[in-house]
């Protein structure tokens, strides 16, 4: 489907849209590299991580005290520090003082913590061992070779522990995908009140630190806003492209006198992959792609310009886009149980925006949710989602779509 030929296609189902961008984002995920563990966190495993050696690598002592060997009263003839590789422990009755992390020497045979243990007159120690071992033995936590994170989990910080303590140096990884944005409208202000006809580019600071929180790198460049001309789009858009895996535009996305992104597209030789979706509010949305001459895949996410219908776009098309990219999962869709009616939107699925009490469960309508609003999007947690042909009715358990906050963000 070419951008000239698709004016008068039929909107996509919001849930078939959102399946058939997250495998448009796999059929292109980017390819891996191999980063030094420390660089890898907030990526993706490209590679299952697996051991490099049993975990614990040798045995350890897990309290200070003393190793020992036969039966008490002991002779301490040494001391082993963690880090070091002791000698073994032969004589009968004999000990050897262990840090915390020690390695056991080979031959001993129990472990007596230090706060259990007495000096005899004769500058012996002595003491009862406890029945349960007070060392780690080699293979406890992980055989050599066992599995311990697939590919495609993302990598966090305990991720990044695991494979330090298992002998990684570097990991490969899906790197970020590099993203670039363009705003559309001759009416933008990108300083001071709005007025006489004009209103503040809202997207300009929004999408990009929405799309940093979905995991990109934002591409230099200037955003806009692009000039209303042809001409000025395809420029805009081809010098994003030249930079980034993703290019979102803001605004342009219906028919209207100075709508440019269709014909823009059409320019490019892009090829829709959806082009409008049964949403509301947001359904103009689209996203296509573009194959460069090195023969990779590109993609174009059109974000209608109302702000809120740009978030709607951003959360139903461009998040599953990017986790596709990334080599993870498509993100599973919890639910939320709703405390007030939240009404349908007919044939088409409505994303409202929702107030989640954490310790209720439940989801509360926002106020102020025009598409051309962000006061009720700066103060949810995500969209509830009420499908085709349904109203939200207080009780029910509806699919829940949250919005790419860092924690801490919406006490
Ligand atoms: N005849 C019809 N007109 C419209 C329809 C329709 O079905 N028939 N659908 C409406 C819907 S739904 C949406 S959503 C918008 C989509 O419009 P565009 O993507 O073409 O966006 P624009 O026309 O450029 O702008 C729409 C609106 O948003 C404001 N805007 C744009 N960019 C920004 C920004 N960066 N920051 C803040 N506000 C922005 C712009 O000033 C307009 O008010 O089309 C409807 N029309
Ligand atoms: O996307 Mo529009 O009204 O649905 O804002």
């Amino acid at each position: 489907m070419t951008a000239e030929t698709v004016a008068t296609t039929a909107p996509t189902a919001w849930g078939e849209a959102r399946n058939q961008m997250y495998e448009a984002g796999r059929a292109a995920a980017l390819a891996p590299v191999e980063l030094p563990v420390e660089e890898a966190d907030g990526l993706t495993l490209a590679q299952d991580l697996v051991t490099l050696t049993t975990l614990p690598a040798f045995p350890t002592s897990s309290v200070d005290g003393f190793a020992v060997r036969g039966d008490a009263p002991w002779t301490v003839v040494g001391k082993v520090l963690a880090g070091h590789s002791p000698a073994p422990l032969t004589g009968d009755s004999t000990a050897v003082e262990i840090a915390t992390g020690g390695m056991l020497p080979p031959g001993a045979e129990g472990v007596l913590r230090v706060e259990e243990s007495r000096h005899t007159g004769d500058g012996r120690i002595t003491g009862r061992l406890r029945e349960t071992i007070e060392w780690r033995r080699p293979g406890e936590e992980a055989e050599l070779g066992e599995l311990l994170v697939p590919a495609g989990t993302p990598v966090d910080p305990g991720v990044l522990g695991l494979a330090a303590s298992c002998g990684y140096d570097t990991l490969r990884v899906h790197p970020r995908p590099r993203a670039a944005l363009r705003v559309f409208g001759d009416e933008l202000l990108t300083q001071g009140p709005p007025g006489d006809g004009r209103v503040r580019d809202a997207l300009g600071p929004n999408v990009p630190a929405l799309l940093r929180r979905l995991g990109c790198q934002l591409a230099p460049g200037a955003v806009g806003p692009v000039e209303d001309t042809l001409e000025a789009h395809v420029a805009a858009i081809r010098s994003a492209l030249a930079g980034a895996d993703l290019v979102c535009t803001t605004g342009g996305t219906m028919h209207g006198p100075v709508d440019h992104l269709h014909p823009a597209l059409a320019e490019l030789g892009a090829e829709y992959l959806v082009n409008t979706v049964a949403v509301r509010p947001g359904f103009p949305m689209l996203v296509a792609r573009v194959v460069g001459d090195d023969g990779r895949a590109r993609f174009i996410a059109g974000l209608p310009g109302n702000p809120q219908s740009a978030l709607v776009a951003l959360a139903s098309l461009v998040e599953p886009l990017l986790a596709g990219l990334r080599g993870r999962a498509l993100p599973a869709l919890g639910t939320v149980e709703l405390a007030e009616p939240v009404p349908g939107r007919g044939d088409f699925t409505h994303l409202a925006l929702v107030h989640v009490d954490a310790a209720a469960g439940t989801a509360r309508p926002m106020r102020h949710v025009g598409s051309a609003m962000l006061r009720g999007l700066a103060q949810a947690h995500g969209f509830a989602v009420i499908v085709p042909g349904t109203s939200g009715e207080p009780g029910a358990r509806v699919p829940f779509v949250p919005l790419p906050l860092l924690p801490g963000e919406r006490p």
